[in-house]
């Protein structure tokens, strides 16, 4: 004999119960087949309750509801000629329910023993159908009543099995019929005094699983609309795997903590016996499923099966210094929730015996808390106790595994990949099977930490890091250009897998969850909302992504005040706009620190140099107890290229124009011909040596004439040169002169910086400098008589974007 059970949403229309039939008579007879409510019906039955008892008129649309896909189910698979006898049942029985809504409409009132025959008629109806429709395919199938075969006592809601009584009828009954199909009812049973009782949430599970005890079959197949137990919500973790094998300590941890697949109470009966438990889906009868078994699981050494939540939880805390040392307190406030019959689902108590903290259902708290202000009445008015307290919107997360136990260091990983997502943990709690580990946290941080989590215990091998792109022009377009480019690399090698969820540009932006497609990501953008800095962020915030990384590709100076709100959000910060860094100190110091503080790295690499690396060279020299003394470098790779190819034939401008074309100038060339560009990179580098430095403590040498100076815009600034060619012919007539090339130097020395043009002659280390190169030499303690030399390519789009990406890549690995 094999039992199977069918939960609601596989028998939740007619197609769906033609698949169920399918499932049962592939299988050799008899079939034991436990049916739940049709999908939804149990809900609409408590709601029409509810509504009846308020004296609410809508009742009675959802009892409409609720016949008509019942007598519907009967119109599509029964044969028209036998459709009569089978209608007439299906309406007495729901004229009863009506006629009980009714009774409940008129009297206000709404006891558990009422609810409960209103709710039984989920079951009634539904086993009833799928027998009829058995009978009518020519089936030899009995329809089982319920009440008959599982006896209970009085407690209305969620009644306590008498199993002497109820294991002795089931066998007696099996014994003396002979059908080759049984259709039971879950969830209903029936008290001694012969009332209808159900048997609270997993009702039907807890039905197949008494049947399949009493009769001491070996398995009980429990159909679903999922493939099994994942090791996470499927529905919030798309990497959640279905667990193949796991056993019943595990699953009843992973069931009780939220995995919805089935019910701790179910496997109550089976466990002693050591029945199995196949999880099997309905839409995918191949798929494996999950075997629920009393075998110990040693495959693979990952200690943790699997990450379960539950949802719409309310913390409480009682707490006082009346408290410490005195005995009962946690009695009296555990005895009146349970009187009351509130579910206590986490507990944790400081060892200072100072507080009490425990989690209960969000529906039940306002309840609860009247009660307990009640019971610690007298303790709060002498100050003893503070009346308790409440916190909403919470959620459970908990990683559940029996070898937790034997493992070192799962709580601090648990903790360590929850901090550093920004996951705020309100109560921490190990049971003492030790089974699980469960925290408290913001329900908003559900999703971020389960896929945190997950990632961590289940996916070790490859981090996700989630981007938010600010500018897409000439350096951010080369970087997305490189991440689509080397994506398969960075997944394979690296075990990072970067995906772009959110980009903008100075119009609009754009967001994709699952990862925008790099190959056409400029129609996505031109389809995005308009941009603010602050919708950029809230957004960032709503999606609340684990390893968010926000890189700024722009040079706006409003964009760059934005960074210390993502590190207080604990987003790291990639950035190759210098206007953060060569800010305030005050400010540039501020971001460090909340770098520091929130665990969120703020890199910033391509600031001085592009993708040289001279900023990560520097913090090494730093922090192994190295001092800057002096620094000589050429730092524009703009003017640099600009002096090496002006020759006096061209005018400037033509050759500033062709620099900026090349994508070696800032969006503005100004920035960069005025020193500006140059003395960021200097304060920049002296910070990261260490020096507390402002703008003004930098002199700026302009070469440009004052027409240049005063442009407002890129255009008049294009014009001011040219109608000042005669001078830039001068200075490079002059370097002719005297046999030297035009460099744009920066300088620190003995607590004097400077930048500005100078003459370069032919034994300087600078004179050869090719191209748009930048060099840079430190004198250091360490490095007195030959500077520590960095020299290359110092601008361009390609070779910046490659520093941003090495940026983001150093987050990755530190992540790993
Ligand atoms: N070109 C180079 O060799 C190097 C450039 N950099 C830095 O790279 C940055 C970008 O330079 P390019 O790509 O050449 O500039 P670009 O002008 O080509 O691109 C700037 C992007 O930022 C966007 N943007 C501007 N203001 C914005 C705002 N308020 N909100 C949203 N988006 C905004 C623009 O729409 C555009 O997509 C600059 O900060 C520059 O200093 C750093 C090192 C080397
Ligand atoms: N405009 C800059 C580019 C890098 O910062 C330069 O010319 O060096």
């Amino acid at each position: 004999m094999k039992i199977v059970k069918f939960g609601g949403s596989s028998v939740a229309n007619a197609a769906n119960i033609l698949r169920c039939i399918n499932i049962v008579k592939n299988k050799k007879s008899p079939v034991i087949v436990v049916v739940s409510a049709l999908g939804g019906v149990t809900d609409l039955l408590q709601l029409a309750a509810n509504q009846a008892s308020k004296k609410e008129e809508a009742y009675h649309e959802n009892y409409e509801v609720i016949a008509h896909r019942h007598l519907d189910i009967v119109r599509e698979l029964i044969p028209v000629n036998q459709q009569a006898g089978i209608l007439s049942n299906v309406l007495r029985k729901l004229n009863e329910l009506e006629t009980l809504l009714q009774g409940v409409f008129y009297l206000g009132e709404l006891s558990l023993q009422t609810k409960d025959v209103i709710l039984s008629f989920g079951e009634r109806l539904s086993s009833f159908l799928i027998g009829e429709v058995l009978i009518a395919q020519g089936e030899n199938c009995c329809s089982v009543n319920c009440r008959e075969l599982i006896k209970t006592n009085n407690r209305f809601g969620k009644a306590a099995v008498n199993f002497d009584v109820t294991n002795t009828i089931i066998r007696q009954y099996f014994a003396k019929n002979n059908c080759d199909y049984y259709i039971v009812p879950g969830f209903v049973a029936e008290s001694e005094d012969k009332f209808i009782t159900t048997l609270g949430r997993g009702g039907s599970d807890y039905t197949a699983a008494i049947i399949a005890a009493a009769l001491d079959l070996e398995e009980v197949e429990i159909w679903t609309d999922v493939s099994g137990i994942y090791t996470a919500n499927p529905k919030m973790v798309k990497q959640a795997q279905v667990i193949e094998n796991i056993n019943f300590q595990e699953a009843m941890e992973l069931s009780h903590f939220g995995a919805k697949v089935l019910y701790p109470s179910a496997l109550e009966p089976i466990l002693p016996k050591n029945i199995t438990m196949l999880i099997k889906n309905t839409f995918d009868p191949e798929a494996k499923g999950s075997v629920v078994s009393n075998k110990a699981h040693n495959e693979g050494c990952n200690p943790i099966r699997g990450i379960s939540n539950i949802d719409k939880i309310a913390l409480l805390t009682l707490e006082g210094l009346g408290m410490v040392g005195v005995v009962g307190i946690a009695r009296r406030l555990f005895e009146v929730l349970s009187h009351n019959e509130i579910n206590v689902i986490f507990i944790t108590q400081a060892s200072s015996e100072h507080s009490i903290c425990f989690a209960i259902s969000e529906g039940e708290a306002v309840k609860a808390e009247r009660l307990i202000n009640e019971v610690f009445q007298f303790e709060i008015q002498q100050g003893k106790v503070k009346p308790i307290a409440v916190e909403f919107d919470l959620s459970i997360v908990a990683i559940v595994g029996d070898k937790i136990k034997g493992h070192q260091g799962l709580s601090g990983k648990m903790l360590s990949v929850l901090g550093r997502n920004n996951v705020n943990i309100c109560a921490i709690a190990q049971g003492a099977s030790e089974r699980n580990i469960s925290v408290v946290i913001s329900h908003k941080d559900v999703k971020k930490a389960l896929n945190t989590l997950h990632e961590a215990f289940f996916e070790e091998a490859v981090v996700q890091l989630n981007l938010f792109v600010m500018g897409v022009g000439n350096v951010g377009g080369k970087f997305l250009e490189q991440i689509e480019h080397q994506y398969a690399y960075l997944k394979n090698n690296l075990k990072i897998n970067v995906r772009v969820v959110g980009m903008a540009n100075s119009k609009k932006m754009f967001f994709n969850e699952e990862g925008i497609d790099l190959t056409d990501y400029k129609d996505d953008l031109a389809s995005g909302v308009p941009v603010s800095q602050e919708a950029f962020l809230e957004q960032i915030k709503v999606l609340n992504m684990r390893n968010s990384v926000f890189v700024d590709n722009t040079a706006n100076t409003e964009v760059a005040m934005t960074y210390a709100s993502y590190l207080r959000n604990s987003i790291a910060v990639v950035t190759c706009n210098k206007v953060a860094c060569s800010s305030d100190y005050a400010y540039y110091k501020l971001l460090r620190d909340l770098s520091r503080k929130y665990n969120a790295p703020f890199l910033y690499e391509t600031n001085v140099g592009a993708g040289l690396p001279i900023i990560d060279t520097l913090k090494n020299l730093v922090a192994s107890g190295d001092r800057v003394k002096e620094i000589q470098a050429v730092l524009s790779g703009s003017l640099n290229f600009i002096f090496n190819n002006f020759d006096g034939k061209l005018p400037f401008d033509q050759i500033v124009h062709q620099a900026q074309v090349e994508g070696y100038t800032e969006p503005n060339p100004k920035i960069d011909l005025s020193g500006i560009d140059v003395l960021r990179k200097l304060l920049i580098l002296m910070r990261e040596s260490g020096y507390v430095v402002e703008e003004k403590d930098i002199a700026v040498d302009s070469f440009l004439p004052e027409a240049c100076l005063k442009a407002e815009t890129v255009e008049e600034f294009y014009q001011s040169m040219k109608d000042n060619a005669a001078h830039f012919e001068a200075l490079y007539n002059k370097a002719q002169e005297q046999e030297a090339r035009l460099k744009f130097v920066a300088t620190y020395k003995d607590g004097s910086a400077k930048v500005g043009l100078q003459f370069i002659g032919k034994e300087h280390p600078f004179y050869n400098l090719e191209g748009k190169d930048n060099i840079v030499l430190f004198f250091t303690d360490r490095y007195q008589e030959q500077p520590l030399l960095i020299k290359g390519a110092g601008a361009g789009a390609a070779v910046t974007a490659s520093g941003i990406f090495a940026d983001v890549i150093r987050i990755g690995n530190k992540l790993n």
